[in-house]
């Protein structure tokens, strides 16, 4: 079967984007593995599925595979470039559309400079459903903010680190760290990524904190690895560090591959996230 493609990245964060509007390919996870696959496929950390509207009152269905081939709930950097390929291949004129994910409506909006701002609605915080030391461990609960204890490797050796965690539709765990240079995001990610208190597994994040409206971030993306910028993984490490009262209602977010403003008034309020969305090229592809 040969596919059309196009090839698209938000700060960085690089996308496979196919246009299922009028079909859909049913790929396996097989092929979204090798689509994604840097040497044999197109090469890619998510792969972007547009479909069309679910339901009445929603304009597009939103469907993300990690590299590995899982399907997951939310992708914000993906979310950025869904809005611009819509647009730029005429399936919608409107600066505004609902999109379905697996997680719920986001709205992306197409603004006058090219940037795409997102709401990506409202964080999720878990408290109810945490239960205290199990597993011998020690979450903290602080009022409804969730800052867990986590021992990663072995009891007598392993690193024992503080995260905040919180789902913006898919799961992440945000530590705060002197320096995302030097963090150990290599070896801790996929600790983190792969905890026992992560049953679904979760996106590692690791927050420099400037000053109250600037952070550096580096996140361990759960299904990809370390990637240039991950969009929903910004959101949680602001509410994480606003939550903290660390940090202001709005953020830049400084990634190693581009800038993130990201803004949350608080709780019961949706997060908004604002960045550039680029097309890099378009192809075609033999899947077997
Ligand atoms: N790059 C993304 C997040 C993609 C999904 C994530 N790896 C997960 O498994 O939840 C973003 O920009 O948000």
């Amino acid at each position: 079967m040969r596919v059309h493609f196009t090839k698209m990245q938000g700060a960085g964060n690089d996308f496979v984007v196919l246009d299922e509007t009028s079909a859909d390919l049913g790929l396996t996870p097989d092929q979204y593995r090798f689509l994604a696959d840097r040497h044999f496929g197109v090469g890619a950390d998510q792969i972007l599925s547009v479909r069309p509207s679910p339901a009445p009152g929603i304009d597009f269905q939103y469907v993300i595979h990690n590299a590995d081939g899982g399907e997951v709930e939310q992708c914000g950097n993906g979310a950025r470039c869904f809005m611009r390929f819509v647009h730029e291949r005429g399936l919608t004129s409107r600066d505004t559309v609902r999109v379905q994910t697996l997680s719920g409506v986001i709205e992306p909006r197409l603004n006058a400079d090219g940037r795409v701002t997102v709401d990506m609605g409202a964080p999720i915080f878990e408290t109810a459903r945490v239960p205290f030391d199990a597993d011998g461990l020690h979450p903290l609960a602080r009022g409804d903010w969730e800052q867990w204890h986590l021992v990663l490797g072995s009891r007598a050796e392993g690193d024992v680190i503080s995260v905040g965690v919180l789902s913006m539709g898919n799961p992440h765990a945000v530590q705060i760290v002197e320096d995302v240079d030097t963090a150990p995001v290599a070896r801790q990610g996929p600790l983190i990524e792969n905890h026992p208190r992560f049953p679904q597994r979760v996106n590692a994040g690791f927050m420099q904190i400037v000053d109250r409206g600037r952070i550096r971030l580096r996140v361990f993306e759960r299904g990809s690895g370390e990637t240039l910028a991950c969009g929903t993984g910004a959101c949680a490490a602001v509410v994480a560090g606003i939550r903290l009262g660390l940090l202001d209602a709005r953020v830049d977010v400084q990634t190693r591959g581009g800038l993130l403003t990201i803004e949350w008034a608080g709780l019961g309020h949706p997060v908004l996230m604002t960045g550039p969305a680029v097309t890099v090229f378009a192809g075609e592809i033999e899947l077997a």
